[in-house]
């Protein structure tokens, strides 16, 4: 059984007077251990679709299970991270980490040996007494991180985590978070705009296409684990670039951006 099923999942949202057709059955499986990634234009339905497996968006038609079990809402089981780190700015570095800890009722004494083993896990132990405010937008992001993880959910649901992060700090997010993956191996739903983040972290790269949102293509990454510079510097991940990147770009209803217009007319001529 797949750890998280979308079944003929449907999204149609009321917009004025008309309606707007985010997702159109989509079919998706992500057995338990699984690093998906999910790549497409603006406005395919990314975060629909993520927001539909958080239990924060109900779907219009079909169903997605966790478990085998119908999402019905948010749950402990399914941990979700946004670009927008939603700290609180009034606790610690330890006391956002313990917040939903507390909140479940788990006593103090485990809550705290929990929060510093994800504080340190993502390298945060100097910065645990610290105010958000005082911390790097990396920092923030890797706070939240732990915060998801402390909770422990065996699902991560992760919407451009690192969209908001500087190139450098991207990539050393991009590595913690295989490293952490690699060992603690829970299912992982995580949506981008950047194709080579796409196929760097994933082991499959499910892409969509907009205008009514759905899955386009999925396309197996088949580069070994741990993922290393190396990695992005090899021809098969150049290759795996380019065929993620045209899935993307050559949809019927998107052009690249740099597309030149004479290309047609040479293809014509
Ligand atoms: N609450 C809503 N009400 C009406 N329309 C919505 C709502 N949320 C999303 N949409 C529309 O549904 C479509 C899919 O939106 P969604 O945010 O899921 O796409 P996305 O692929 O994540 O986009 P982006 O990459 O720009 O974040 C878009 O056209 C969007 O305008």
């Amino acid at each position: 059984m797949n750890k998280i099923e979308f079944r003929g999942v449907g999204k149609v949202y009321p917009l004025g007077a008309d309606t707007m057709t985010a997702l159109s059955s989509v079919d998706l499986g992500l057995a338990d251990g699984e690093f998906v990634t999910v790549v497409g234009p603006s406005g395919c339905g990314k975060s629909t679709l993520l927001g539909i497996a958080a239990g924060l968006v109900t779907p219009t038609s079909g169903s997605v299970t966790v478990d085998g079990g119908p999402v019905t809402g948010p749950g402990p089981d399914r941990g979700v991270i946004f670009q927008q780190y939603a700290l609180f700015p009034w606790l610690t570095v330890r006391g956002n980490v313990e917040f939903g800890l507390k909140i479940a009722g788990i006593g103090k004494a485990e809550r705290r040996a929990r929060a510093q083993r994800y504080i340190d896990l993502v390298g945060l132990a100097e910065f645990a007494d610290a105010l958000p405010k005082t911390l790097s937008g990396g920092m923030r992001q890797r706070c939240a991180i732990a915060r998801a993880y402390a909770a422990d959910p065996r699902v991560l649901l992760m919407d451009e985590p690192f969209g908001a992060l500087d190139a450098l700090t991207r990539v050393r997010m991009q590595d913690q978070l295989l490293d952490t993956w690699s060992r603690e191996r829970r299912t992982v739903l995580f949506i981008t705009h950047d194709v080579d983040e796409a196929v760097y972290l994933g082991n499959r790269v499910v892409v969509m296409a907009a205008g009514p949102g759905r899955v386009q293509e999925v396309i197996d990454v088949d580069l070994p684990y741990p993922r290393t510079e190396q990695t992005r510097l090899s021809p098969e991940f150049a290759a795996l670039r380019n065929r993620v990147w045209r899935a993307v770009y050559h949809q019927p209803t998107q052009q690249p951006p740099h597309q030149p217009a004479q290309q047609q007319t040479h293809a014509k001529g």
